[in-house]
């Protein structure tokens, strides 16, 4: 059950908006597809559900392609939302319901489900277009959930929610996964992915420019994070050997350090200078890999 691209490419004329992209994804995993605006990702779904043809290569899910008939399986948060306005969410659910096979009795009792999840139960008789931007996007999200599907693809999923919603579905997410949905979601967000996604590819410019399990990445990377806060000046570490950057943050710095090794020879070179109220040596962030890897900087 799992979904595989090999040496994917797509073009639209002379431009590559996917180049040579080859990737496994987990079944029952959450993979997170990370990358700028512009970097490929939603033409990357949309080539995965069959909506745009693939210019070079091949994509496969169980074994075959996703067409129409395996529409019942698989659930599609598209990036540009759109809901039928003057519906309300009740018709607007159903109906999408009713067309990926589902009992409209079904559709009904799973839709007061969420609405009573995501803490809405009065939407369920309200127009689409009297709701919020934010809310819309959780009636779209039941949208794509409703009828229980294996695959899930969600393009762009927490953007535009406040900080509470993104924590209401990113749990709704997280229970989904652990029901055993095979989840695939896109975010410019580093943070998202580094908490949700146990593999991962970030994308720049149609390119894989980093793949493969969180750990993996997170070591391979090698370099790794310092945080010293100390009652003293710490500035004399800018230019220390196995420094490669220097933070100056509140109460001491943060450094981004060659290896585990540089950590001991700063740990010995702050001894007598002072009091030392944390030194504390990290993993480095997903947001410091992508930095490295693409060159830019984004939070
Ligand atoms: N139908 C199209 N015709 C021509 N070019 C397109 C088309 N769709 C996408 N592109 C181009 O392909 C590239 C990748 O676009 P895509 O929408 O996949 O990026 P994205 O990673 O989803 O970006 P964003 O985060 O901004 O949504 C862009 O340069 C875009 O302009």
């Amino acid at each position: 059950m799992t979904l595989i691209l090999k040496d994917v490419t797509k073009r639209f004329g002379q431009h590559t908006a996917v180049d040579h992209l080859s990737l496994e994804i987990p079944a029952k995993e959450m993979f997170g597809f990370l990358g700028g605006n512009g970097a490929g990702k939603t033409t990357t779904f949309r080539m995965i559900l069959g909506l745009l043809d693939i210019t070079e290569g091949e994509i496969s899910w169980n074994g075959d392609t996703i067409n129409y008939d395996k529409s019942h399986l698989i659930g599609y948060l598209p990036e540009e939302r759109g809901l039928y306005p003057k519906l309300t969410v009740k018709d607007q659910i159903v109906y999408l319901g009713k067309l990926r096979g589902m009992q409209k009795q079904d559709v009904l009792t799973e839709l007061d489900r969420w609405l009573e999840r995501f803490k809405v139960p009065e939407y369920l008789n309200k127009k689409v277009e009297e709701l919020s931007k934010g809310n819309q996007q959780k009636i779209q999200f039941i949208s794509a959930v409703i009828h229980k599907p294996e695959l899930l693809i969600l393009d762009e999923p927490f953007s535009g929610l406040d900080p509470i919603n993104v924590e209401m579905l990113k749990e709704a997410v997280v229970d989904l996964k652990e029901q055993g949905t095979s989840i695939v979601f896109s975010s410019h967000q580093m943070d998202h992915v580094e908490e949700l996604c146990k593999h991962l590819c970030i994308l720049h410019k149609g390119n894989p420019v980093v793949q493969g399990s969180l750990r993996d990445i997170k070591q391979s990377f090698g370099k790794k994070n310092l945080v010293i806060h100390a009652e003293f000046p710490l500035e004399f570490l800018r230019d220390y050997p196995g420094v490669i950057r220097y933070k100056k943050v509140m109460e001491g710095c943060e450094l981004q350090i060659e290896n585990e090794a540089a950590s001991q020879d700063i740990f010995k070179a702050l001894q007598g200078k002072g009091f030392v109220r944390k030194f504390d040596l990290e993993e480095p962030s997903l947001n410091d890999i992508f930095i490295e890897k693409v060159g830019a900087s984004y939070e």
